[in-house]
């Protein structure tokens, strides 16, 4: 499409870490090739400065999206690139996700120096993860190991492990994949060893509802398959409380306009079992991912899941 008068510039709101600004380029690039002129907004949040501890506990999602929010409020920037997964399930007033684009691998990585995989590992090895989901799941598949917390951006993640603080960590394969870091990955968890978290691997444009105008330029990059697949897992994560710390993972998986979801929920106490149930429906539309969603949530609870409220 060729514009009759040039639009002024898109604005990207963006964190700064190495991934978020390699994610806010995709983006540009893919604006720039429909004809737009986009510039980037590079800020810090408060989940890039607090890394001394597990961001469960000083509010989990949300910590990387309020100051890029604040951004759109205030008109420094347009849209906000996020990786959906640090996205809260229901956003706040005034904003919305305007376009859920294609998914890079939703699956978590093995990275060790000397170990091929989790099997690979000798008997209570120390596993760095700071997510609860992939705490109770490398603890169901290997209770012997020890599990370690680990927070900050891949590259310290990565420097961590390089100077030997850890045996292996496990971490999501989109970002590793997506700074060109392949080669670190040892082994891919299968969704059947280790469920992904819901939105994984996807990235999503904000907007503020009241710029329709936006959606629409955004629209040529909105991958409807993802979409669907994240809409599904998102809604599991809504219909267990929404954005709050418990141990939670939901995957979908469409073919053919079939889609299977599976989502599994840990107990945050660490007492009660691994609850887990799947369930495949005919989904075409994001009223059916999430209806399949709030379903599979319901069976969770069912299963003796709790919805958690401290969101
Ligand atoms: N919680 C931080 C975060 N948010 C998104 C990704 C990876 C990229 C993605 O899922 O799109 C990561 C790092 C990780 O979990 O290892």
């Amino acid at each position: 499409m060729t514009l009759a008068t040039p639009l002024p510039p898109l604005v990207i709101a963006t964190r700064e870490s190495r991934l978020a600004l390699w994610q806010a380029e995709h983006v540009k690039a893919l604006l720039q090739a429909q004809g737009h002129q986009v510039q980037l907004l590079g800020m810090t949040t408060k989940g890039d400065q607090i890394l001394d501890r597990t961001l469960s506990k000083v509010g989990g999602k949300g910590l990387f999206v309020k100051e890029l929010e604040v951004a759109l409020e205030e008109g420094s920037a347009h849209i906000a690139v996020h990786s959906l997964k640090d996205v809260p399930m229901d956003m706040p007033d005034g904003f919305a996700l305007a376009c859920v684009m294609e998914r890079e691998d939703p699956r978590d990585a093995f990275v060790s120096p000397r170990y091929a995989d989790l099997d690979a590992l000798p008997q209570g090895a120390v596993v760095g993860t700071s997510s609860l989901r992939r705490q109770v799941l490398l603890q169901a598949l290997r209770p012997d190991l020890k599990i370690e917390p680990l927070r900050g951006n891949l590259d310290t993640r990565l420097r961590k492990l390089d100077e030997g603080q850890y045996d292996a960590i496990v971490l999501a394969a989109a970002g590793l994949k997506r700074l060109g870091m392949t080669d670190r990955i040892r082994s891919i968890f299968e969704p059947t060893a280790m469920l992904p978290a819901a939105g994984q691997g996807a990235l999503g444009i904000e907007i503020r509802t009241d710029r329709q105008d936006l959606a629409q330029a955004l629209a040529p990059l909105v991958h409807l398959p993802t979409w669907l697949r994240v809409a599904a897992e998102r809604a599991v994560s809504r219909g267990m409380g929404g954005s709050c710390s418990v141990p939670l993972a939901a995957h979908a998986v469409l073919d053919a306009g079939l889609m299977r979801l599976d989502a599994a929920w840990g107990d945050p106490e660490g007492i009660l079992p691994l609850v887990q149930v799947q369930q495949t429906a005919p989904v075409s539309t994001l009223e059916q991912a999430e209806a399949l969603g709030t379903d599979v949530a319901r069976r969770l609870q069912a299963g003796g899941a709790k919805v958690c409220s401290n969101a």
